[in-house]
């Protein structure tokens, strides 16, 4: 909420410069703009389309009351790179199954548009309101703050501080900019999942694509263009940033038509796995550990006190918190972890969110539904945080070990712990399963759910496993050692 109160105040800055300002109602926007008509003559509505399926209802009922009123009113696609619809309508009226397929629909329909020049406001009169409709209407006098509505803060001061609108996020655009040009002078194309790095300043543009804050389209065209300027005549590879930002439109396409896509049991692209009950007498012990940070592996518990101090965690950690909770270790459902996602997330995005969660529960887009590729706890928080900087960082109880016990500090001998004061049980939880065990059962259970469904329903998969390694960030040099199940 602050990150997008402050998005609205940079535009507010931005508007007051020319001599306008951004007006903030609360209330039924069609009740609003009724009552704008009547006494200010709006003829024209503008709007982003909102491709979401919840917003569907309330847009159309705006667009009705223009015609109904004789307000010329525009929605144009630009959260986007292709419009979905679109997407759907080239693929025949059903949207592609696989990424594959997504990427061979759009270049039917052709490159992504370009950005449009910034606005010019030399000729613009903006309007005002008189103080009795402003008052009657409830306009805010300046950007209100998450406390204005109830929401308090749940942790204090953050580690790191993530700022809204649409200035910070150009500033950022020019240094991520100048970082991609750099890789791509070393013949890197992805530079952030060759080497991702967990304590450095986060260069990610994700919050502000989210909230708008950073046009897709500019994001897109400015990493094209360096990439052409250090490549000249060749392609963009699909491997590369503008790969990820067509995963971000793939998940949109696949969402726009299902209202029950962030779900399992309705969600007709979702494989039904039968996840741990939350009756269970051990659910509640084990989905509140996860949600605190509290199971007990270090790197996982890194993560997910990370994201709850600070709201934004790498991809790669992402995943790994994500395959712990279901597939991999916990066997808890992913729509728990996606709702959890979505509360504390900075970039929360109902389509992406529940995408990325259903791809690496393997409930869809992923053909192999093989747990003996889940990611290890230890190994994979080995390799990602060498030092153990950032688990330390993040969970301070581990800091005084020697580097070698940080990602399993169970199997540190007991003087050890004492001297490092991080006696496991006391100091800090005993694990909550034991990774070894409980992913072979898990794959097990996988096995069966392959067999069971794969072959009966039409199911979302990757196009191959390429993909799969792309889509976790993994090099091809790390794939067994980082996805293998034994730890030792
Ligand atoms: C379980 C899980 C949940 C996730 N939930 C979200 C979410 O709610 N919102 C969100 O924006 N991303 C989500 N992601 C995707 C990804 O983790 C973030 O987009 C990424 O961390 C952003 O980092 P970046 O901007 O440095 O990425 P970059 O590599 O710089 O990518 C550029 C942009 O591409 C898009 N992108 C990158 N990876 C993905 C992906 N796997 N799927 C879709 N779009 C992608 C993002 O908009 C990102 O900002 C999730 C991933 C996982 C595994």
């Amino acid at each position: 909420m602050k990150f997008l109160l402050e998005s609205l105040e940079d535009l507010d800055k931005q508007l007051k410069r020319h001599g306008g300002r951004l007006h903030m109602f609360k209330g039924d926007p069609c009740s609003v703009f009724r009552r704008l008509w009547e006494d200010i003559e709006i003829n024209k509505i503008c709007f982003e389309q909102d491709c979401e399926p919840i917003w569907r209802e309330r847009d159309q009922e705006v667009m009705s009351m223009c015609q109904e009123l004789g307000i010329e009113c525009i929605e144009r696609v630009s959260h986007t790179l292709w419009d979905p619809k679109l997407v759907i309508k080239t693929n025949g009226g059903i949207p592609p199954l696989t990424y594959q397929m997504f990427l061979h629909t759009t270049s039917v329909i052709g490159t992504p548009p370009k950005p449009c020049p910034g606005p010019d406001f030399s000729h613009i009169k903006f309007g005002s309101l008189s103080s009795s409709l402003a008052q009657e209407l409830r306009v805010l006098d300046s950007v209100p703050t998450p406390e204005n509505f109830g929401l308090v803060k749940e942790v204090g001061d953050k580690l790191v501080v993530w700022v809204g609108g649409e200035t910070r996020a150009l500033q950022h655009l020019e240094s991520r900019l100048q970082a991609e040009k750099e890789a791509f002078a070393q013949r890197i194309l992805l530079s952030n999942q060759t080497q991702p790095n967990l304590v450095g300043s986060p260069t990610s543009q994700s919050a502000a694509l989210r909230f708008g804050c950073l046009s897709i389209r500019r994001f897109y065209w400015t990493i094209v263009d360096t990439f052409n300027e250090v490549f000249e005549d060749l392609p963009m590879p699909s491997q590369s940033v503008t790969g990820q930002l067509v995963w971000r439109e793939y998940f949109y396409t696949m969402s726009v038509d299902n209202p029950y896509y962030a779900e399992m049991e309705r969600n007709p692209i979702c494989l039904k796995i039968d996840w741990l009950s939350r009756t269970d007498p051990t659910y509640q012990k084990k989905f509140e550990s996860w949600k605190n940070g509290m199971t007990g592996y270090p790197f996982i518990d890194a993560v997910m006190r990370q994201l709850l101090a600070e709201g934004w965690v790498n991809h790669v950690a992402r995943n790994a918190v994500a395959c712990f909770l279901t597939r991999g270790d916990l066997w808890i459902s992913w729509e728990d972890g996606l709702n959890h996602f979505l509360k504390y997330l900075l970039d929360a995005d109902w389509s992406v969110c529940a995408g990325n969660w259903m791809y690496v529960s393997s409930s869809a887009f992923e053909q192999l539904l093989d747990c003996s590729y889940c990611i290890c706890p230890v190994n994979f928080g080995r390799r990602l945080d060498p030092y153990g900087e950032y688990v330390k960082r993040y969970v301070p109880e581990v800091r005084n070990l020697p580097l070698e016990y940080i990602f399993e500090p169970w199997s540190a001998p007991i003087d050890v712990q004492e001297a490092s004061k991080c006696v496991i049980g006391k100091d800090y939880p005993e694990r909550i399963v034991d990774h070894n065990d409980v992913s072979a059962q898990n794959s097990a259970k996988m096995e069966a759910v392959r067999r069971r469904l794969v072959n009966k329903i039409p199911h979302c998969c990757p196009s191959n496993t390429e993909e799969l390694y792309q889509f976790m960030w993994l090099p091809p040099e790390q794939h067994d050692h980082l996805l293998g199940d034994d730890m030792n």
